[in-house]
């Protein structure tokens, strides 16, 4: 063990187990997690490090692991979906998996949409994975949901539909799982007795059962990408393709053709606010496991000099901690706030089962928005730690930059994020409700007081100093306030319409303030659920050290965003100056707790799979082991040298 590493841990003022406890939801969880994360040890599961192999190679050993993992799963009977997830994450480590869609999308859409008759079908088919399924949305002209183009036209003589993709641009692009799926979820638009009825979702068979060629469809692999070597992202044109009446999910057609309305055409986009509500969860274990990576490292890495004394850990830097303590902040407060986003979805997606949809506009609205939120800042903090990692963070073997790569389109797929972020239009609705003195319930009722708080751009000096900012509830307090941009938003709408502009026009003439005001409510979001989270926390020590991180997350927060904050008035330039100060001794004394507060997210050493935040410290000796296995050490002489350069 590397004797600063063993230090860093003798100087945590807090019992870092009691704080894995409160991350995993309880000492229950946390036994089995542990006990799931035993299959790291199981040598069916050994392979090669992806670094070192080409893209097929990469695949082919992904598709070995996802079959790995089903027979795994049933031998050791884990069938609790959070179990399997917890599972799937461990075996995963930091890249995808080749069966992923079957998981995320195409069951979950089974699960959604089939009816009592198709579920009696297609659950038995899909759960023994005799059926792989992916979820072809996306066409390569679009991926604006009113805008895609493949059809499912009814034939009541044949009872069955055909559907085709007209255009090149309306080849499906995109969906996961090309080579490996023989089925897929295919939205299309519904046409029945000469009527468009928008998107609708269809099982289409791919391939054959027995030999996995493709039927008369053309289906393959879109090339190489930025990251996602392990999934084989597809193609899919289909060229007057028939299915059965019975494949259309929900069946909305009646067999003479007619069409009968389901309770909300929106159902059908359910998989989505599911995988949304997903990334929130990921976006936190994403930024904790970039964060372990980058402050175990660097309280092994020693550099340069602050005294004349020898070399300091580099976390001793100033920098270094402003760089990397407000992330690790950022970790805790997404880890509540994806706690916060599961429970939430399950208990709207519930009460949607049961029939009530009145909270379907809220979910939609807030999973897209966080799920934009999230995705944003764990974007750029990976890589604000992999450049904390200075020369080393750039080699694979930090793994920061795979946990980028694959990461990083989260920031894309399921719902580009600024056209996540405009889906603000319930919160500019809420807003107009709320005007109209209707009481809002929920999340968005902190809008009910606007009128009377007034909240605009004001002198700060005229403004009475509302805030102390060492107090969490001020400072949530001013977050919510600022969150009332959304009156900004509302109000550039209306000018645009006094200049007697079109809806549509006046919407995207605001759009960067709709964008603002979303980012500001999300803002206020994580906040509230962060200094919500503390006072279910009984611990006094790990109390003490989540406020300090809580306090770090707002003010750091206020820091980058002061010019809202000074607009609106509602903190003093004299106020604004003592937050830098104050930024700076939380830095301080985070300090001794830094390592201690990454164990907590306890992940092991396979899973992080980075030779910088390996749990002993054991960094250089093992950078060196690691370079000796790249293949171009295979041999002491590499062929190129005979065949060029001799
Ligand atoms: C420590 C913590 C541990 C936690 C561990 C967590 C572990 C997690 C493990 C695994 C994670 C999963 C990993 C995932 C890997 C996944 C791999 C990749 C998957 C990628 C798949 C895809 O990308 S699939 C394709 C996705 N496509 C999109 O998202 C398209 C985006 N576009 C849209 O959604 C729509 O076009 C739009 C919303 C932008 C517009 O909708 P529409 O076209 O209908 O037009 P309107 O603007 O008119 O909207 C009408 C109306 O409807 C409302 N609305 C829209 N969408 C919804 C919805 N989904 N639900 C409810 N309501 C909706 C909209 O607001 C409008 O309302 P009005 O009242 O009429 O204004
Ligand atoms: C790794 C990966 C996996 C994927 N897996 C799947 C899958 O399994 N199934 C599937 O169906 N799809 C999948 N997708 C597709 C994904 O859902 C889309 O790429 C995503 O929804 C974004 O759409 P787009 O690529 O058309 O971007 P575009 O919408 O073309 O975005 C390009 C730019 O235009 C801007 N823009 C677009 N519309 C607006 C607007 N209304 N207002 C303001 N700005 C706008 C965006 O902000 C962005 O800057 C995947 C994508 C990736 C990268």
């Amino acid at each position: 063990m590397n004797p600063d590493i063993v230090k860093e841990r003798q100087n945590a003022s807090f019992d870092v187990q009691k704080l894995t406890y409160i991350l995993d939801g309880g000492p229950e969880k946390t036994k089995r997690r542990r006990e799931i994360s035993l299959v790291l040890n199981d040598p069916d599961f050994d392979e090669e490090d992806p670094n070192f192999l080409s893209r097929s190679e990469r695949y082919e050993q992904a598709v070995r692991k996802s079959a790995q993992m089903i027979l795994k799963l049933r031998e050791y009977g884990i069938s609790d979906p959070a179990e399997i997830n917890c599972y799937k994450s461990v075996v995963r480590g930091n890249f995808h998996e080749s069966l992923g869609l079957h998981y995320v999308m195409f069951l979950p859409t089974l699960y959604s949409q089939c009816d009592q008759e198709q579920s009696k079908k297609w659950l038995p088919l899909a759960t023994s994975f005799e059926v792989l399924g992916t979820y072809a949305q996306t066409e390569l002209g679009h991926t604006h949901l009113r805008g895609l183009e493949t059809t499912a036209t009814f034939d009541p003589t044949t009872q069955e539909f055909v559907l085709n993709s007209p255009t090149v641009t309306s080849i499906k692009w995109w969906p996961g799982a090309g080579k490996t799926s023989n089925h897929a979820v295919v939205l299309a638009q519904l046409y029945t007795r000469g009527k468009c009825h928008g998107l609708h979702a269809f099982i289409v068979q791919l391939r054959h059962m027995d030999t996995h060629e493709p039927l008369p469809i053309l289906v393959g692999d879109i090339g190489p990408k930025f990251g996602f070597s392990e999934v084989d992202n597809g193609f899919l044109k289909l060229d007057h393709v028939r299915i059965p009446r019975e494949n259309m999910l929900m069946k909305h057609v009646e067999p003479d053709g007619r069409y009968v309305k389901p309770a909300s055409a929106k159902l059908t986009y359910g998989t989505m606010v599911f995988i949304r509500s997903l990334l929130v969860g990921l976006s936190a274990l994403v930024m904790a496991k970039s964060c372990t990576i980058a402050i175990r490292y660097s309280a092994v890495r020693h550099q340069s000099e602050i005294r004349s004394e020898p070399e300091p850990q580099i976390l001793d830097y100033q920098t270094q901690q402003y760089k990397l303590f407000p992330l690790l902040a950022t970790a805790y407060a997404f880890s509540f706030v994806g706690q916060y986003m599961t429970e939430t979805y399950y208990r709207i997606s519930g009460d949607i089962n049961q029939g009530d949809l009145s909270e379907l506009p809220e979910l939609h609205a807030v999973s897209a928005g966080l799920k934009a939120f999230t995705t944003w800042t764990t974007n750029t903090g990976i890589e604000v730690c992999r450049m904390s990692c200075g020369g080393h963070g750039y080699s694979r073997s930090s793994a920061l930059p795979d946990l980028y790569a694959e990461f990083t389109p989260t920031c894309t797929y399921e719902g580009e994020n600024t056209v996540m972020m405009l889906q603000t239009a319930y919160l500019v609705k809420s807003y107009r409700q709320a005007k109209a003195g209707e009481q809002l319930r929920g999340i968005m009722s902190y809008l009910n007081d606007m009128e009377q708080r007034h909240v605009r751009a004001h002198p700060a000096s005229a403004r009475p100093a509302l805030v102390d900012i060492n107090d969490l509830s001020d400072l949530v307090e001013s977050y919510k306030l600022r969150a009332a941009l959304v009156e900004s938003a509302a109000k550039s709408i209306q000018q645009e319409l006094q200049k007697r502009r079109s809806h549509e026009d006046a919407w995207n003439n605001s759009a960067i303030d709709l964008v603002k005001a979303s980012d500001a409510h999300c803002h206020y979001m994580v906040v509230k659920l962060f200094t919500d989270k503390l006072s279910e926390i009984g611990d006094p020590d790990i109390n003490l050290v989540l406020t300090t991180l809580a306090q770090l997350y707002a003010l750091h927060g206020i820091a980058l965003n002061s010019g809202d904050f000074l607009q609106a008035g509602l903190l003093t330039v004299p106020q604004m100056q003592q937050i830098p100060v104050r930024i700076k001794e939380l830095l301080c004394l985070i300090r001794p707790n830094a390592v201690a507060l990454v164990d907590a997210f306890d992940f092991p050493d396979k899973v992080l799979s980075s030779v910088l935040g390996r749990y002993d410290g054991n960094v250089y000796e093992n950078l060196f082991e690691w370079a000796r296995r790249s293949p171009l050490n295979a041999t002491e002489v590499h062929e190129s040298f005979h065949k060029y350069l001799k």
